[in-house]
Protein backbone atom coordinates (compact mmCIF):
# COMPACT_ATOMS: atom_id res chain seq x y z
CA UNK A 1 0.00 0.00 0.00
CA UNK A 2 1.95 3.22 -1.02
CA UNK A 3 1.72 6.20 1.50
CA UNK A 4 -0.81 9.02 0.73
CA UNK A 5 2.02 11.93 0.93
CA UNK A 6 3.88 9.68 -1.84
CA UNK A 7 0.81 9.14 -4.21
CA UNK A 8 0.42 12.56 -3.77
CA UNK A 9 3.93 13.77 -4.66
CA UNK A 10 3.82 11.34 -7.67
CA UNK A 11 1.11 12.61 -8.79
CA UNK A 12 2.13 16.01 -9.13
CA UNK A 13 5.18 15.17 -10.49
CA UNK A 14 3.19 13.09 -13.05
CA UNK A 15 0.91 15.76 -13.80
CA UNK A 16 3.98 18.43 -14.94
CA UNK A 17 5.28 15.25 -16.57
CA UNK A 18 2.72 15.13 -18.44
CA UNK A 19 2.55 18.90 -19.06
CA UNK A 20 5.88 18.78 -20.72
CA UNK A 21 5.34 15.90 -22.90
CA UNK A 22 1.44 17.73 -24.34
CA UNK A 23 4.54 20.66 -24.74
CA UNK A 24 7.12 18.53 -26.42
CA UNK A 25 4.71 16.84 -29.01
CA UNK A 26 3.14 20.32 -30.02
CA UNK A 27 6.92 21.90 -30.32
CA UNK A 28 7.77 19.12 -32.77
CA UNK A 29 5.15 19.29 -34.62
CA UNK A 30 5.23 23.27 -35.15
CA UNK A 31 9.30 22.34 -36.10
CA UNK A 32 8.30 19.44 -38.68
CA UNK A 33 5.28 21.92 -40.06
CA UNK A 34 8.51 24.45 -40.82
CA UNK A 35 10.72 21.89 -42.22
CA UNK A 36 8.71 20.80 -44.58
CA UNK A 37 8.09 23.81 -45.92
CA UNK A 38 12.17 24.26 -45.97
CA UNK A 39 11.40 20.43 -47.91
CA UNK A 40 9.63 22.14 -50.27
CA UNK A 41 11.66 24.93 -51.51
CA UNK A 42 14.71 23.27 -51.55
CA UNK A 43 13.20 20.64 -53.94
CA UNK A 44 11.57 23.69 -55.77
CA UNK A 45 15.19 25.25 -56.48
CA UNK A 46 17.24 21.83 -56.54
CA UNK A 47 19.33 22.92 -52.69
CA UNK A 48 20.22 19.30 -51.66
CA UNK A 49 17.82 17.82 -48.35
CA UNK A 50 21.09 17.96 -46.23
CA UNK A 51 23.12 20.77 -45.27
CA UNK A 52 25.71 19.49 -42.85
CA UNK A 53 27.82 22.89 -42.24
CA UNK A 54 23.92 24.29 -40.83
CA UNK A 55 23.77 20.56 -38.37
CA UNK A 56 27.10 21.23 -37.18
CA UNK A 57 26.17 24.96 -35.97
CA UNK A 58 23.18 23.52 -34.77
CA UNK A 59 24.86 20.73 -32.66
CA UNK A 60 27.46 23.23 -31.27
CA UNK A 61 24.62 25.49 -30.21
CA UNK A 62 22.59 22.40 -28.95
CA UNK A 63 25.58 21.49 -26.64
CA UNK A 64 25.99 24.71 -25.07
CA UNK A 65 22.34 25.77 -24.63
CA UNK A 66 22.09 21.88 -22.80
CA UNK A 67 25.15 22.14 -20.47
CA UNK A 68 24.24 25.48 -19.42
CA UNK A 69 20.80 23.87 -18.80
CA UNK A 70 22.33 21.44 -16.65
CA UNK A 71 21.27 18.64 -19.04
CA UNK A 72 23.58 16.29 -20.36
CA UNK A 73 25.12 17.21 -24.15
CA UNK A 74 25.35 14.14 -25.35
CA UNK A 75 22.32 12.76 -25.27
CA UNK A 76 21.18 16.57 -26.55
CA UNK A 77 23.41 16.22 -29.54
CA UNK A 78 21.64 12.75 -30.26
CA UNK A 79 18.12 13.74 -29.80
CA UNK A 80 19.00 16.47 -32.51
CA UNK A 81 20.29 14.08 -34.77
CA UNK A 82 17.63 12.07 -34.57
CA UNK A 83 15.09 14.32 -35.63
CA UNK A 84 17.13 15.88 -38.17
CA UNK A 85 17.37 12.21 -39.48
CA UNK A 86 13.84 12.19 -39.90
CA UNK A 87 13.55 15.58 -41.51
CA UNK A 88 16.03 14.62 -43.87
CA UNK A 89 13.74 11.55 -44.90
CA UNK A 90 10.96 13.96 -45.60
CA UNK A 91 13.49 16.18 -47.81
CA UNK A 92 14.27 13.20 -49.69
CA UNK A 93 10.83 12.53 -49.69
CA UNK A 94 9.71 15.91 -50.85
CA UNK A 95 12.05 15.89 -53.76
CA UNK A 96 10.83 12.16 -55.05
CA UNK A 97 7.41 13.59 -55.12
CA UNK A 98 8.21 17.00 -56.43
CA UNK A 99 10.11 14.99 -59.50
CA UNK A 100 7.45 12.13 -60.07
C1 LIG B 1 15.78 22.15 -42.08
C2 LIG B 1 16.87 22.07 -42.86
O1 LIG B 1 17.26 20.86 -43.46
C3 LIG B 1 18.02 19.85 -42.79
C4 LIG B 1 17.47 19.63 -41.43
C5 LIG B 1 17.90 20.42 -40.39
C6 LIG B 1 17.10 20.52 -39.12
O2 LIG B 1 16.20 19.69 -38.92
O3 LIG B 1 17.35 21.45 -38.32
C7 LIG B 1 19.11 21.15 -40.51
C8 LIG B 1 19.86 21.10 -41.64
C9 LIG B 1 19.50 20.26 -42.81
O4 LIG B 1 20.33 19.12 -42.85
C10 LIG B 1 17.69 23.25 -43.19
O5 LIG B 1 18.54 23.17 -44.08
O6 LIG B 1 17.50 24.30 -42.54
Amino acid sequence: MIDPDVKAQLGNYRQSIDNIDAALVHMLAERFRCTKEVGVLKAKYNLPPADPAREEFQIERLRRLAKDANLDPDFAEKFLNFVIKEVIRHHEQIAADLKA
